[in-house]
């Protein structure tokens, strides 16, 4: 027998839903602005033909969501092209007591990164476009992230209309099909261009992984709110000029000098922390003003979901 619980992904897909994730997320979010989260820049270690490994260790203060933990991952882009595709990203969590730090459970990390990236754009989304409209939701990327940011954005918002836009024009095709199927909808449409996809859209996921600066200024509607998920220190799915006229809000601060210094370069004016927001020590967006939140993923938020999952593995059979 293990001296730990081991929780699998199927496992944690079983236990997650989108109600308790957004709130475990949103109390991580606002630790980094209440002295509750204890957590360095991600590590990384580039390993050879450019594979990655990551590390990120964190202490989250919270009676509900505290939990000591750490996640490494993996990222081996050629995963995809393996017979059948993998993942490029892999990751697991080690939970720790936190009175001891003797490891607890080991939990496979994928379901929850994924999950847990999504409901922190949620979170981003309530706080930076509050009541603001949110009826056309325009999807870059239809990857395992554009597919969990549709899914978590149309059951939390309900967009009368969500477009999907990918490089393999195919996949948002079948993307948005599988979608209305799954979720007895017809909301999700495919777009054949970026431009088609952002057009009025009141807020905006980009999830492409590019370095060609798929969305121009020109395509966003004044007000719009965007979340940036991709990471890439070689490019930035937006131009130049849409970080430089929108206020742009992080979720730590301690992360954005470590890996954002190209988005610095364009002059980018990062405002505050999604955090400093729900803690109301940085206001919000008005009412003509775009937003952007560059997400980069931090250790408290992976925390806080190794304890709402290690709690309900224990109290739902
Ligand atoms: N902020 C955070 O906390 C997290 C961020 N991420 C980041 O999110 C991004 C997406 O990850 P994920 O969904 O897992 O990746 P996937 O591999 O599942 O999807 C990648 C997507 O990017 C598209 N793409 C790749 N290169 C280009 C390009 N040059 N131009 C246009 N589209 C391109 C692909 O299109 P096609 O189908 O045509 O190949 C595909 O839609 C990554 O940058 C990742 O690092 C991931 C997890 C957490
Ligand atoms: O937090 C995360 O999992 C990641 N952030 C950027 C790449 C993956």
């Amino acid at each position: 027998m293990l001296p730990y619980k081991f929780i699998s992904e199927s496992r944690v897909g079983e236990l997650l839903e989108w109600e308790p994730v957004v709130d475990a997320v949103e109390h991580a979010l606002k630790s980094v602005s209440t002295g509750c989260a204890f957590q360095s820049p991600r590590v990384k270690i580039v390993l050879p033909e450019s594979n990655l490994l990551y590390s990120t260790p964190g202490y989250l203060k919270d009676d509900k969501y505290g939990a000591l933990a750490s996640r490494v991952m993996t990222k081996f882009p050629s995963n995809r092209r393996l017979q059948p595709p993998r993942s490029a990203l892999n990751a697991n969590i080690s939970l720790m007591d936190e009175s001891t730090g003797v490891v607890k459970a080991i939990i496979q990390g994928n379901e929850l990164t994924d999950w847990r990236t999504a409901a922190v754009s949620v979170v981003a989304t309530k706080h930076l476009h509050k009541e603001k409209p949110k009826e056309i939701l325009a999807i870059i990327g239809a990857g395992i992230q554009g597919r969990i940011h549709a899914i978590a954005f149309q059951t939390c918002f309900k967009f009368r209309e969500v477009r999907i836009w990918n490089r393999t024009g195919k996949r948002a095709v079948d993307l948005a099909r599988k979608l209305n199927h799954e979720l007895k909808t017809d909301a999700f449409v495919s777009c054949e261009t970026v431009s088609d996809c952002v057009k009025n859209a009141d807020v905006i996921v980009t999830a492409a992984m590019a370095k060609e600066m798929l969305v121009k200024h020109e395509m966003v509607k004044k007000g719009a709110h965007i979340n940036a998920i991709s990471v890439n220190p070689s490019g930035t799915d937006l131009d130049e000029e849409t970080y430089r006229i929108s206020k742009v809000f992080c979720d730590h601060w301690t992360g954005v000098e470590h890996e954002l210094q190209h988005i610095i370069a364009f002059g980018a004016k990062f405002v505050g922390q999604v955090g400093d927001v729900i803690a109301g020590s940085v206001q919000a967006p008005g009412a003509g003003e775009t937003s952007i939140f560059q997400s980069l993923g931090m250790a408290v938020e992976d925390c806080a979901l190794a304890r709402l999952i290690y709690d309900l593995d224990q109290i739902v059979k």
